[in-house]
């Protein structure tokens, strides 16, 4: 632990209390701990010495959705020079009262910057970003690195990999676990695989983002790693859906059925989470539900090529496919749960 004076601040945003997530008072002193993977702010030998490395890091953000947005933001917040980029080049504007430079092109942004990071829709984002004209691939080169935080599937990964490192560049997957909510107070969990100098360089973007990195090893351990995450997360999604249903359809306090969950064995952060909106029918987007069964879909695949029988992921699959059919793909994940109220009538 390195110990050193620091100015008490009160009254700042949650954003802003980002910066000191890592910090614990003591008596007017404050230590830097380690929490990530044995890496984290205490790298830093002060306060001061972290702020000046931000400012120095030229960071390139692509996509900025429900989550990237949220993630963009938490770094120029908390002090590094930020450029950012989104198809629907528009959404880039409100950055820019935040600190931040636009650039017009994915390869403009990896031009500038030592590091660019992504967070894209899917597989289909991922590559085209990459591949297509003004794409990354235009001007990555020796000394830059390319970190694709987006959930897509080990190929994809593996692509957009060898495409970068065939120009000298060094790639990281690094997919997180967490939500808009752990997205916007930076307590993502990140599951990162791939170029390890790269990895442990991204550790003060990484400390600023989540809770907690983990480096996993070759490229597309990343991405099977969250893929698995999300096949049980959806799967338990549609096991607490059904419960719901069968609560209410037998004459039970749905809200009661939240209370009992919640003291037992099987209560978790989701149920307690999503539960009082979806008995509200309030689905307002965290995460969206063409992501989720986009989720399902690439796990599944990923057990064909073991010829793993997910019975349970695959009727999981089944019920987010029905509920896209009926429109609900922009809406949360826990949309799913109308599936059973339609079949109902
Ligand atoms: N939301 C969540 O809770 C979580 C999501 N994830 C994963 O993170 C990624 C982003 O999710 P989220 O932010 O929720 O998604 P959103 O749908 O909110 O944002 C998707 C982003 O991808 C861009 N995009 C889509 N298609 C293309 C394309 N063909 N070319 C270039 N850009 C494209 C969109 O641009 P435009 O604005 O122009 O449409 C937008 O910036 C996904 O892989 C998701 O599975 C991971 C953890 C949690
Ligand atoms: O990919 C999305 C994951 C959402 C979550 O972990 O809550």
């Amino acid at each position: 632990m390195t110990f050193f004076l620091l100015p008490i601040s009160l009254g700042r945003s949650v954003a802003h209390l980002n910066h000191y997530k890592n910090i614990i008072f003591v008596f007017g002193l404050a230590a830097c701990v380690d929490n990530k993977e044995g890496v984290s702010t205490q790298k830093c030998s002060a306060e001061r010495d972290c702020e000046k490395k931000k400012k120095k890091m030229e960071i390139g953000f692509l996509g900025l959705g429900i989550m990237g947005k949220a993630m963009a933001l938490n770094l120029l917040h908390s002090g590094f020079k930020v450029t950012v980029w989104n198809r629907t080049l528009s959404k880039c504007d409100e950055f820019v009262e935040h600190g931040a430079s636009i650039g017009e092109t994915p390869a403009a942004v990896v031009k500038k910057c030592k590091y660019t990071i992504a967070m894209l829709s899917d597989p289909a984002a991922a590559l085209s970003v990459v591949f297509d004209k003004d794409g990354v691939l235009e001007q990555i080169s020796k000394g830059k690195g390319y970190i694709d935080m987006s959930t897509v599937d080990a190929d994809t990964s593996a692509k957009i990999s060898e495409a970068i490192v065939s120009k000298g560049g060094q790639f990281l997957e690094a997919p997180v676990s967490g939500s808009k909510k752990p997205a916007e107070d930076g307590q993502l969990i990140i599951l990162a695989a791939g170029d390890e100098a790269l990895y442990k360089e991204s550790l003060p973007m990484f400390d600023v983002l989540g809770k907690k990195s983990f480096f996993l090893g070759k490229v597309g351990n990343g991405a099977r790693m969250k893929l698995v995450v999300n096949m049980i997360m959806g799967s338990m999604m549609n096991a607490f859906s059904e419960g719901l249903t069968l609560a209410s359809k037998s004459g039970l306090d749905p809200h009661t059925l939240l209370d009992v969950l919640d003291l037992g064995a099987i209560a978790n952060p989701m149920f307690k989470m999503k539960g009082p909106s979806m008995i509200k029918n309030n689905y307002s987007p965290a995460f969206p539900l063409k992501h989720q069964q986009k989720d399902m879909r690439l796990a599944l695949a990923l057990g064909d090529e073991h010829a793993l029988s997910m019975p349970i992921a695959a009727a999981s699959n089944e019920a987010f496919k029905k509920a896209r059919s009926m429109g609900l793909g922009d809406l949360d994940f826990s949309a799913v749960y109308e599936t059973l109220k339609d079949l109902e009538h």
